[in-house]
């Protein structure tokens, strides 16, 4: 995250704005997101070449990509904190270049520790950020929906950083935003608190219809999370698709292994049922150490971004 959009997020969420309430729905909304051709450089350097994509209302959409690939660039040119030097965007059916004020009700973005105002409650933080939209949900059902109820009467400079993260993803959402950004939500996370964290994201999105754009270095977090993942090198998208079947994953040849009188033996094969059918019945019903393994979504990721890019 840069500190010019924190920093602007952070103005954004404590000064109030002098609220006007909008109806989201008078927006032109049959895409959640649509980009075209998007060009951004810092100086002769393009960090994003040429990018296309649409984020469809109710889906989660994952970001992928290496250090410096060029994500938060794009996000933070959707979000309305950059300015693209070519292209088009739109964003909840507004250009976020010339977005009014309350276009903002409708996004709500989770930024790591935009929640720091240590010496508050958790319930005193979630109801300060509820006073800034027109539309907000209620504290205390946002903050059981992150699982921190328990924690309402805790400073939040006491909090640990995986419940902070909740109060960010609470500060996140307390103004029902149409489209959700989360950028790198669970790095630090234990291995528990990213499971509960993906059922909050996953819950949000069949609940309540939110839709996400998700970036992640975690490619287990976008298998798990997202419909759809678009994965960016160098300024560029590279491959877009379903997790599942992402570069051709789903043909891909799958390895068969098993061990055979101590020896441990391997084929490849695109059709592992035969295979395994046969090789069962040769050894009078049961196979051991047999393993099929598909190719990972971090294979497909690697080669796709691969040191010649
Ligand atoms: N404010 C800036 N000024 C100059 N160059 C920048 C600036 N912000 C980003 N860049 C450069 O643009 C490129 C893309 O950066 P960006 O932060 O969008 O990548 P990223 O995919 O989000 O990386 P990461 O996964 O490390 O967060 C990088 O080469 C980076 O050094």
């Amino acid at each position: 995250m840069s500190i010019d959009r924190w920093t602007t997020e952070f103005s954004r969420v404590v000064v109030p704005y002098g609220l006007r309430r909008q109806d989201p729905g008078s927006m032109t909304e049959s895409l959640a997101a649509r980009v075209r051709g998007l060009r951004k450089c810092y100086g002769n350097n393009p960090a994003v070449d040429g990018i296309d994509f649409d984020i469809v209302p109710g889906e989660i959409f994952a970001l992928l990509g290496p250090n410096g690939a060029g994500k938060t660039t794009t996000v933070e040119i959707l979000e309305g904190y950059r300015r693209r030097d070519e292209g088009e965007v739109s964003v909840l059916g507004v250009d976020p270049q010339q977005a009014p004020r309350s276009w903002r009700y409708g996004i709500g973005i989770v930024l790591q520790d935009v929640a720091d105002l240590s010496e508050l409650t958790v319930g005193e933080t979630v109801r300060h950020f509820a006073r800034y939209y027109p539309d907000a949900g209620d504290p205390d059902q946002v903050i059981d929906s992150v699982g921190l109820s328990e924690k309402t009467r805790a400073r939040v400079r006491t909090l640990s950083g995986g419940q902070r993260r909740r109060l960010d993803v609470a500060v996140g959402v307390i103004g029902n935003p149409k489209l959700l950004f989360l950028d790198e939500p669970t790095t630090g996370f234990d291995p528990r608190a990213r499971r509960q964290f993906w059922s909050l994201i996953r819950s949000l999105a069949a609940e309540h219809g939110t839709t996400v754009l998700l970036t992640t270095h975690y490619l287990d977090e976008a298998e798990a999370l997202a419909n759809r993942v678009a994965v960016v090198a160098a300024g560029k998208i590279v491959a877009e698709g379903d997790p599942a079947t992402l570069g051709g994953r789903a043909g891909a040849e799958v390895t068969v292994s098993w061990d055979d009188d101590g020896v441990r033996r391997t084929e490849h094969t695109s059709d592992p049922g035969p295979l395994v059918a046969d090789l069962t019945s040769r050894h009078g019903g049961t196979l051991p150490g047999l393993t099929v393994t598909r190719q990972s979504l971090e294979d497909v990721y690697l080669a796709l971004t691969g040191s010649d890019r």
